[in-house]
């Protein structure tokens, strides 16, 4: 019997999306690619894990390599070991292409996790469902708005049922990516439908001009910039916008100045300012008036990235963030700008069986 080759391609995101915090994401044009091979043999196992790992891509160098550390096979394993296999089919080999730059607000460690569930559901043929993977992706990231569109593809609105009367992972206390593995390196099997979604439209002339600033800043940093209360009329503030968020995107004719105070934000934004040097100058220049074509302007997730959404005049959008970058003091902040498209397909994974 040959073996069996399975691709799987993921999603970079955006999260947040000006007021929606941990709700809301968009899916884009930037992928990582997971390449995994299996070869049924009766040859013994050398290693505890059967798997060998490699990589290609954007930052990929520091990335661990030990199937125990890193996050791409350490959810793999966790969702595997969660369903009665205590590694991967012996021997497996894995090829990571990441095209997702870490740490800069695009959703590569989602895409890890998404990526990592659906290696375990394709090479140990678990047949899980999209909605019982969200719940393993939530067990290891636990915001859904990264892991929610990843998954299913487009804009995308999520939530977590309640904590406290449902057992489910504790939103406000995310385990950072590459943290030590919780004993026998798991965190439990996931109790059922801990994650809800629904996806909403998103006009087709809209595309996202993503300007990357070249330094890391960890999720779990910013969020810990975060307050723990919120003011009533900050909350009121955000709930007003996103309400007209989710539908004013989906308009055939996109109203810029509707989504662009719709996509203003009371709740991270504020408070992550001081680690994304020239944020609190783009976020107040910036709108539809001096600069045709935008409709709006975020943090991209936890940042440092900037998200521009717009219809026309892209590179002179681009140009213009870039530049408030170039004149930050100390020699400025380096960025890459990308032009990507909001995909409407998530995560996918595609198995082929070996010629003979
Ligand atoms: N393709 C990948 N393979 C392994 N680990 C990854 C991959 N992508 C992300 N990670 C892990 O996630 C971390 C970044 O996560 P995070 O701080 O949440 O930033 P981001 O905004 O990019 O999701 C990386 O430093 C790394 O530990
Ligand atoms: N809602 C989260 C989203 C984090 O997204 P990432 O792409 O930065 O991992 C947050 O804002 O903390």
């Amino acid at each position: 019997m040959g073996g069996t080759t399975y691709n799987i391609r993921v999603p970079a995101t955006s999260a947040n999306i000006g007021p929606g915090f941990d709700v809301m994401g968009l899916s884009l044009s930037l992928y990582l690619d997971v390449t995994a091979h299996t070869t049924p043999t009766t040859a013994p196992s050398t290693s505890s894990s059967n798997i060998t790992l490699a990589y290609t891509g954007t930052n990929s160098s520091g990335l661990p390599l030990d199937p125990e550390s890193n996050l791409i096979t350490r959810t793999a394993l966790y969702v595997l070991s969660c369903l009665g296999h205590p590694r991967f089919p012996h021997p497996t080999t894995v090829h990571v292409d990441n095209r997702i730059p870490l740490g800069r607000g695009l959703g590569s460690s989602g895409a890890a996790v998404v990526a990592g569930v659906l290696l375990a559901n394709a090479v140990a043929h678990l047949g899980l469902s999209q909605q019982r993977m969200l719940d393993y992706c939530l067990m290891i990231e636990h915001h859904p708005d990264n892991v929610a569109a990843a998954l299913v593809g487009g804009f995308v609105a999520s939530y977590l049922v309640d904590v406290d009367r449902e057992g489910a992972p504790q939103s406000e206390a995310p385990v950072p990516p590459g943290s030590p593995a919780q004993p026998h390196g798991h965190p439990g099997v996931p109790p059922e439908n801990i994650g809800h979604f629904l996806r909403l439209g998103c006009s087709p002339r809209i595309r996202a001009v993503a300007i990357i600033p070249q330094f890391e800043l960890a999720t779990a940093k910013a969020r810990a910039a975060l307050p723990p209360s919120y003011a009533t009329k900050d909350v009121v503030f955000n709930l007003q916008r996103l309400a007209v968020l989710t539908t004013a995107l989906g308009r055939e004719t996109p109203d810029p100045w509707l989504i662009y105070r719709a996509m203003e934000d009371r709740v991270h934004q504020p408070y992550r300012m001081h680690l994304i040097p020239g944020l609190p100058e783009i976020l107040a220049t910036f709108n539809p008036d001096n600069t045709p074509g935008l409709l709006g302007i975020c943090l991209s997730g936890a940042g440092p990235t900037i998200l521009a959404l717009a219809i026309d005049n892209f590179d002179e959008i681009a140009a213009k963030i870039r530049a408030v970058f170039d004149r930050q003091p100390d020699g400025g902040v380096q960025t890459v700008y990308k032009l990507l498209d909001i995909v409407s397909e998530g995560a996918t994974c595609i198995e082929t069986a070996d010629e003979d």
